[in-house]
Formats: C-alpha cells, structure tokens, sequence
C-alpha cells in the first residue's frame, strides 16, 4: 500500500492599511496557487468580521482579540496542509507576534507580508471610502490617520505596491513560497499574463 504526503500547508499574514492592496494580493495569489493544485483559504476581513468576530469593534483590546482568533484559524488550517491567506490589518506588532508564536508552537510555516502602502496612496485609492468618511469627520479611529499602525520590523516579504502592479506584488509572495518549497516555481497568474502582455 502507497500514501501520498500532503503537501504543507502554510499562513500568509498580508497586514497593511486600510486600501494597501491585502484583498488584492490574497486573491490574485489564491487563484495562482489554486492553479498550482494547492489548496487555498483566504480568510477575509470583512466575512471574518460579520462571522467569526462579530461583535467586536476598532478598539486596541478588540482588535487584538479579533487578529488572535483569525490567527487561531489560520494555524488549524495551515497545520492541516491549507495555503492560508490573510488579508487583516492587524495593526499592533503584540498580536502579530502572538500569531507568529502560535505557528512557531506547531513548526506550521508562517510568513508575515508588509504590504507597504503609504498612507496619502492608500487615501487616493480609499476603495470603501473610509479615508473619506474620516476627513469629513464621519468616522474616527481609522488606521493609518487616527488610529495606530505599527509597522513590522522583520517581514518575511515587503511588498511596496505604489511601484508595482497586483500582479507583480502576487508575484513576489509566489515567488517567496516557492522558494520555501511550499509551491510550484514555474507558472503565472493567466490574467496577469494578459494584462500585462
Ligand atoms: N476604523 C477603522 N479602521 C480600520 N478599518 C476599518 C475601520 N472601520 C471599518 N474598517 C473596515 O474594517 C476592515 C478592517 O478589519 P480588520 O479585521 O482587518 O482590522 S483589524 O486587524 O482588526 O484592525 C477594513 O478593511 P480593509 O480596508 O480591507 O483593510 C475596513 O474596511
Ligand atoms: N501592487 C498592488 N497590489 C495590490 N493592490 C494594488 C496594487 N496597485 C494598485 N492596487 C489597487 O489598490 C487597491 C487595493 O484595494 P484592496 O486590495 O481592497 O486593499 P485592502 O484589502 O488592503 O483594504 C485596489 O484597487 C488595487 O487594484
């Protein structure tokens, strides 16, 4: 009788501003990796906030609980041979590092990807209109302007997406993956191809 290894599974943590360019990135490189034959979960912000962390609001203790319970899945899934992508701001370097440790905990692959959007690029793209709301003082508490953003200091990747196009940024976290054994070197992303020529 034969068994087939699984393939290991890992978790991508795309923190960044509000409009940096996480779900973006996540879902150029789950289709990518999807096409490599891996399987892939990309747990979303926004369905993670309406599910799993409903309920909780912008504060710095429920931000924090909500990244350590997105982390918590993450890890599950990863450790059972899932390509985790997660793209959630997780703001404070303390729960990114509780994260980091849980992986480290169960030697499940973690990577921890800056997507390094300046902040006057993220409010020109402003995709939900939050930079807007904020300025015209409808909303407070934004990340980035009035609210805290604290950048990593040890990224695995750093992914400075006002000089790059989506395609490249997913390139690039493709590429990382790759090298680390976690996915096929060749191949690309069909659209990206057409797109770009
Ligand atoms: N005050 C404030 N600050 C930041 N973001 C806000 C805020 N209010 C609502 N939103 C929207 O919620 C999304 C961020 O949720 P996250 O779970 O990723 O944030 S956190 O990690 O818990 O800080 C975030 O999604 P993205 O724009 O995709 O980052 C926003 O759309
Ligand atoms: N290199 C890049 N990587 C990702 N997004 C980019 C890039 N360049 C421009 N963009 C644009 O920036 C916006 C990012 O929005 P989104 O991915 O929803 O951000 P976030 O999930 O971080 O809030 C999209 O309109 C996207 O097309």
């Amino acid at each position: 009788m034969t068994t087939t290894a699984r393939p290991r599974g890992a978790t991508v943590w795309l923190t960044g501003l509000p409009s940096a360019g996480k779900t973006t990135v996540a879902g150029l490189l789950r289709d990518r990796l999807r096409a490599d034959g891996r399987r892939v979960e990309v747990l979303d912000g926004d369905e993670i906030r309406r599910f799993l962390t409903a309920g909780l609001g912008f504060s710095r203790a429920d931000r924090c609980a909500n990244v350590r319970r997105v982390g918590l899945v993450a890890e599950v899934l990863a450790r059972n041979g899932v390509v985790c992508l997660v793209p959630v701001i997780a703001p404070y370097a303390e729960s990114r590092d509780a994260v980091r440790a849980r992986h480290a905990a169960s030697a499940t692959p973690y990577f921890e990807v800056y997507v390094a959007t300046p902040v006057e690029v993220c409010a020109a793209r402003d995709v939900k209109g939050l930079y807007a709301r904020q300025a015209a003082g409808m909303l407070t508490g934004l990340t980035g302007v009035d609210d805290p953003y604290e950048p990593p200091t040890d990224p695995a990747l750093v992914l400075r997406t006002r000089a790059q196009t989506p395609w490249e940024s997913a390139d690039a976290v493709h590429a990382m993956l790759a090298e680390h054994g976690l996915t096929r070197r060749a191949g690309r992303v069909a659209s990206g191809v057409n797109s770009r020529g």
